[in-house]
């Protein structure tokens, strides 16, 4: 038996679709929604996902705005491009990408951005919400990873949910998320005793770690569903996962694959917010 994948590629075209529809609706209604994504440097890999972004806006109708920095600009000038955005009533969301350059506060950074516009959620206000359960914006990632669960059908009432890695922008979202569908969660670190010990205990298992295939088959109970976060680049220059797919799949019953999994749901779900960040202007 190997798993069925969960293919975020043919959701993700699935719900662009709908997204497009709704969209065009509002930009009848003479606003059409707009993302504006400020990349600061020359990292590859944020140039990557910044593009995809953008080319996510423009096939759903979407506007977008993208200001590149160079790496060594002057925070100052950053954040007044920021207080302008936030003042522009045609901009709906604001996204800067990160990870910063280090001479930046990357935390004084996202809580400069207007929390009405914060469609990444990483503000401390959308964040506070979504602890309290009346989310104002549900962090991209994570809540791609919710629409991948609900598209596969897992049951999540009393699952045992172990989740791998505890940063701000996924492995913490993430509990909180499957926490409010009532899964018994579990977050893994770097310091956690045993890792092996808790992932085979997972009914639904996630990665968010960033170590190639650190997550091998015999981790992962049978039958489980994995998810897996992870985007690593090989030597070769192949991406890869966290999760060791060769063997996982072969354990796992429900897996995501690396590329054409979590990633292209984390832009659906940008997309998503940016939307209902400017449908909420009519409201
Ligand atoms: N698909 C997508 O859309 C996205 C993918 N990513 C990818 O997901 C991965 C994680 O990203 P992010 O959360 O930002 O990463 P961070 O580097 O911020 O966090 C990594 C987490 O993994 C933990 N960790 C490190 N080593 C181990 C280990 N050996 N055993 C158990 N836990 C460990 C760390 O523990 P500690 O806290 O103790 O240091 C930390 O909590 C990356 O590959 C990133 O590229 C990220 C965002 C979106
Ligand atoms: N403010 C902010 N918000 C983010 O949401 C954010 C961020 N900063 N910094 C970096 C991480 C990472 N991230 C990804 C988005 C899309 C893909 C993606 O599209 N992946 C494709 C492949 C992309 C490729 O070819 O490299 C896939 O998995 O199929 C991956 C990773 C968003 N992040
Ligand atoms: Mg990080």
């Amino acid at each position: 038996m190997t798993a069925t994948i969960l293919d975020g590629n043919a959701l993700s075209a699935h719900l662009r679709t709908e997204l497009a529809g709704r969209v065009a609706a509002l930009t009848a209604r003479g606003v059409q929604p707009c993302l504006a994504v400020i990349l600061v440097g020359e990292d590859p890999a944020s140039a990557v996902y910044v593009r995809n972004k953008v080319a996510g806006c423009e096939k759903t109708g979407m506007r977008s705005i993208k200001d590149v920095y160079a790496p060594d600009v002057d925070p100052a000038v950053v954040f007044a491009r920021i207080a302008e955005l936030n003042a522009d009533p045609a901009v709906h969301g604001i996204l800067v990408q990160l990870p910063l350059p280090r001479h930046f506060d990357s935390e004084a950074v996202l809580e400069a951005i207007a929390p009405e516009k914060d469609v990444d959620g990483f503000h401390a206000e959308n964040i506070g919400a979504l602890m309290q359960g009346n989310p104002r914006f549900i962090p991209c990632t994570p809540y791609g990873v919710m629409k991948m669960l609900e598209a596969g059908h897992v049951p999540l009432k009393g699952a045992e949910a172990v989740i791998v890695g505890r940063s701000n922008i996924v492995g913490k979202p993430m509990a909180m998320l499957l926490l409010a569908q009532s899964c018994t969660v579990t977050v893994c670190h770097s310091q956690s005793k045993d890792l092996a010990f808790h992932t085979r205990r997972a009914d639904i298992l996630v990665a968010a770690v960033g170590k190639a295939k650190m997550i091998t088959g015999d981790m992962i109970k049978p039958g489980a569903t994995v998810i897996d976060v992870g985007i690593n680049r090989l030597p070769d220059g192949k991406l890869c996962g966290d999760v060791d797919f060769e063997s996982a799949k072969e354990v796992a019953g429900l897996i995501t694959p690396v590329p054409g999994g979590v990633g292209p749901m984390t832009i659906t779900m940008l997309l998503t917010n940016t939307l209902e960040s400017a449908e909420r202007t009519l409201k």
